[in-house]
Order: structure tokens, then C-alpha cells, then sequence
């Protein structure tokens, strides 16, 4: 469906929406802005400054006019985990109501990363617009990993606590795999334990919970419709919060997937040929027009502060995709902010449920 929903764009400087199968309202990506400079890699058939508009379509039509360029169907995952956020609130209520029970999550902090802080400070937000109960334990950089241990500790055995998520990255000095082992696996929402990943692996096994990330990017493609059996797909990016789970759920999901690495030898050879690119490196503008097969839906989970001196905090975020190209040459794709980023907090909140619910056997 997305691939026939390609329509021509009036100019560079102009971004079409249109409405997916489902009939949900689209918005326009606010990821381009007027005239910033971008110090990280730059996108090479784009030019630098350009004047992009954002708006709020009314109408179940397509808003375009003259020109050759076609333009990406934008898959708004703030939108898609607001409904998620409903969804979540109504069934938070219904098990209050029915058992008395509150789904409760534990976040632990360690050190003082503002990125970190950040996020988790959206979490327990998140966690309150559902009526989630949030934890919160907040460790010095120089905390012990005895100390991170013992909290789990307490969080395994406090019933009132059905999800703990340990922020990563963690301090230097700690072993980061000591620290999730330690997770019980019923509580392991974030799905980072290996039994959990161990299980995702296996063909006939079902993990208790799946990575958030990767989940809000299948999720992504159920709600747009767009199917991913038989699919080729590309994953960028390996590591074992969000490429290889990426990879092994799109392999459960029947697609063909092959994963790109650092060391990988041509990877635009590959993803030219991908239905479906899942991008997760971390480094802004990588992923360039020419890489990606015309009518390819993309998902760029990369965040990556680029400076920006018109924005308040000094920088603004991009994916690892150059947008404007790709948006002429994909059938659909995620903006950043705004596509998987808000998706990994709605499933979060998801697997807390889930945790809860599975605990009090409530269906
Ligand atoms: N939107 C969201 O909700 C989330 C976003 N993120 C963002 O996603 C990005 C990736 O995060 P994360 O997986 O934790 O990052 P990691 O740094 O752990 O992994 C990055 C992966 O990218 C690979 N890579 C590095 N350089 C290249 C290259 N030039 N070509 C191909 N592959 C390359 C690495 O390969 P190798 O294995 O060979 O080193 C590695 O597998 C980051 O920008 C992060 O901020 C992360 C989590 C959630
Ligand atoms: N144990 C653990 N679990 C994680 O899931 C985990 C983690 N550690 N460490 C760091 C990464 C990163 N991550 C993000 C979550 C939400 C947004 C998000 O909501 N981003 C917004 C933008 C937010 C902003 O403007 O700063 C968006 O893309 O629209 C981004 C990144 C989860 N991670």
C-alpha cells in the first residue's frame, strides 16, 4: 500500500502528506528547519540550506502540485504511540478496577549523562500520563556495581514493582552484562536478559518481553500496513539493544534479512536492494538517497545531535538517514524526532502492562 500512495511534490522546499490505509491523520516531518548547518555528515545530492514547511493535513487528500519528485509517506510515531498511550490507559484502568492492581516500573540511573537524564525523566512522565507507578533510584557515577546489584535485588522482590529498566550506557567500571543478568526475567522490560534475547533467537521459543526499540519498529509497520513477509530487509547496525534484535524480529516476521556492520564492505549494495531499511548506527547522514531502492520504506532509529545555533539548546537531532533524499525516494519513512523515539517509550510502558498482567494472571 504505502509504495502505490507516492504522489508529486511542488518543489525541494515543500513536504506532502498523505493519509495511510488505516485513515489515521499524517503530519508533516518539522525535521528540516531553515538555514542550520549541520556538522555532521552532510547529505551530498542535497544542498545544505533549504526552506521546509510543516502543517497539519485536514483533509483525507493529498496537498501537492507540480513537479517530477514524489514524497515518502511519513510515518509518525508520535502520533502512533499516543494512540498506543490510549490504549494502555484504558487497560491500566480496567485491571485497577478488576484486581486492584497498579502495573509499577523501577528505572535505575547511574552518573549524570544529561541524554540519560533525560530520557528518563520522559519515561516516568509517560509512565504517570497512563497511570503507570514509576520508581526511580538515582546512583552517583562513581557508584558501585554491588550497589546497582543490590537495587535490582530489591526491585526483584518488591511486588509492587512488575518492569526495571537500568539505563544504558552504564559507567566505565561496570560490568554492563553482570548488571542485566541480574534482572529477573519476569521483570526484564527493556528484553535485554539473554534468555529473553536467547529466545527471540529461537524458532518454537517466545521470549517473555522483546527489545522496546525494535518492537516500536515492527509495531511501526503493522499499524502503516505495510506487510514485511517475504520482504528483503536491511538492517544497519548490531548491537544487542536494537540491530540484532531488529534483525531477529524481522526474521521472525518472515523477511529476508541481512545486517550491516561497520565492517561491512559496500553496504549501499545491500541496502539498494532492501525493501525495508532499519537503520541503527548512530551517525547523522549516513544513509544517503542513493543508497535506498525507490519506493523502500525506511526506519531510522539513529538520534544524533547536530549543532544548531537557532535551536534553544545550542543542537537539534537527526536520524541516520539524509531525510529530504531519502523522502524523494522512499515510499514511506520515520522522521527523527518523532518516529521510533516515542515508539520505544510507548513499549515500554506496553511491556510494563504486560509484566503486570502476566504476574496476576489477569487476561
Ligand atoms: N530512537 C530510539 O528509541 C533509540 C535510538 N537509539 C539510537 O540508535 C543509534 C544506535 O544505537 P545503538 O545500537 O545503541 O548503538 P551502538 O553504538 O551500540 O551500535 C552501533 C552499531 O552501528 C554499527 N556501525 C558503526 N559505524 C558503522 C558504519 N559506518 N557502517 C555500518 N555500521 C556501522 C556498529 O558496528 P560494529 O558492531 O561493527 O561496531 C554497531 O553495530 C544511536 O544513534 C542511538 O542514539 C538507540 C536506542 C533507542
Ligand atoms: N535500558 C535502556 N533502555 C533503553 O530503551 C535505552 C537506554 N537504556 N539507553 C538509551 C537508549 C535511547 N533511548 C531512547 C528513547 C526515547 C527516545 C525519544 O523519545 N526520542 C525523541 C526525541 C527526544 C528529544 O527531543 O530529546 C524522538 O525521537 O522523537 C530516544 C532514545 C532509549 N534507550
Amino acid at each position: 500500500m504505502a509504495s502505490s500512495m507516492k504522489f508529486t511534490d511542488c518543489s525541494p522546499s515543500a513536504i506532502v502528506r498523505l493519509v495511510p490505509s488505516t485513515r489515521t491523520r499524517l503530519r508533516s516531518s518539522d525535521s528540516a528547519v531553515l538555514f542550520h548547518r549541520v556538522l555532521g555528515r552532510s547529505c551530498p545530492a542535497y544542498p545544505r540550506t533549504f526552506v521546509s514547511r510543516s502543517s497539519i493535513s485536514t483533509l483525507p487528500v493529498i496537498s501537492a502540485s507540480i513537479s517530477t519528485e514524489a514524497t515518502a509517506q511519513v510515518i509518525d510515531g508520535k502520533l502512533v504511540a499516543k494512540q498506543i498511550r490510549e490504549e494502555i490507559t484504558a487497560e491500566v484502568s480496567r485491571m485497577k478496577d478488576a484486581i486492584g492492581v497498579v502495573p509499577g516500573l523501577a528505572v535505575i540511573l547511574v552518573g549524570d549523562r544529561k541524554d540519560s537524564a533525560t530520557y528518563v525523566r520522559n519515561k516516568k512522565k509517560a509512565c504517570e500520563s497512563v497511570g503507570i507507578k514509576s520508581f526511580e533510584v538515582n546512583l552517583p557515577e562513581n557508584a558501585t556495581e554491588q550497589e546497582v546489584l543490590k537495587h535490582i535485588s530489591d526491585f526483584n522482590d518488591d511486588p509492587s514493582v512488575h518492569g526495571i529498566l537500568v539505563q544504558l550506557p552504564l559507567p566505565k567500571h561496570m560490568n554492563e552484562q553482570n548488571v542485566l543478568h541480574a534482572v529477573s526475567i519476569e521483570k526484564d522490560v527493556d528484553g535485554f536478559h539473554p534468555l529473553n534475547i536467547g529466545r527471540l533467537a529461537m524458532r518454537g521459543e517466545e521470549p517473555l518481553f522483546v527489545p522496546c526499540t525494535p518492537k516500536g519498529c515492527i509495531e511501526l509497520l503493522h499499524r502503516y500496513n505495510i506487510s514485511i513477509k517475504g520482504k528483503r530487509a536491511v538492517v544497519i547496525g548490531r548491537s544487542n539493544i536494537v540491530g540484532t534484535p531488529a534483525a531477529l524480529l524481522l526474521q521472525r516476521e518472515d523477511a529476508t534479512v541481512s545486517v550491516v556492520h561497520s565492517r561491512t564492505k559496500d553496504p549501499e549494495e545491500l541496502t539498494r536492494q532492501a525493501d525495508i531499511i532499519i537503520s541503527a548506527v548512530g551517525k547523522a547522514n549516513m544513509v544517503e538517497g542513493s543508497w535506498i531502492k525507490p519506493g523502500a520504506v525506511i526506519i531510522d532509529v539513529g538520534i544524533n545531535p547536530v549543532e544548531d545555533a537557532s535551536s534553544p539548546r545550542g543542537y537539534r537531532l537527526v536520524g541516520d538517514v539524509c531525510y529530504e533524499e531519502a523522502s524523494k525516494i522512499a515510499s514511506a519513512i520515520t522522521p527523527v524526532p518523532g518516529g521510533v523515539g516515542p515508539m520505544t517509550i510507548a513499549m515500554l510502558l506496553s511491556n510494563t502492562l504486560t509484566a503486570a498482567k502476566r504476574t496476576h494472571n489477569f487476561q
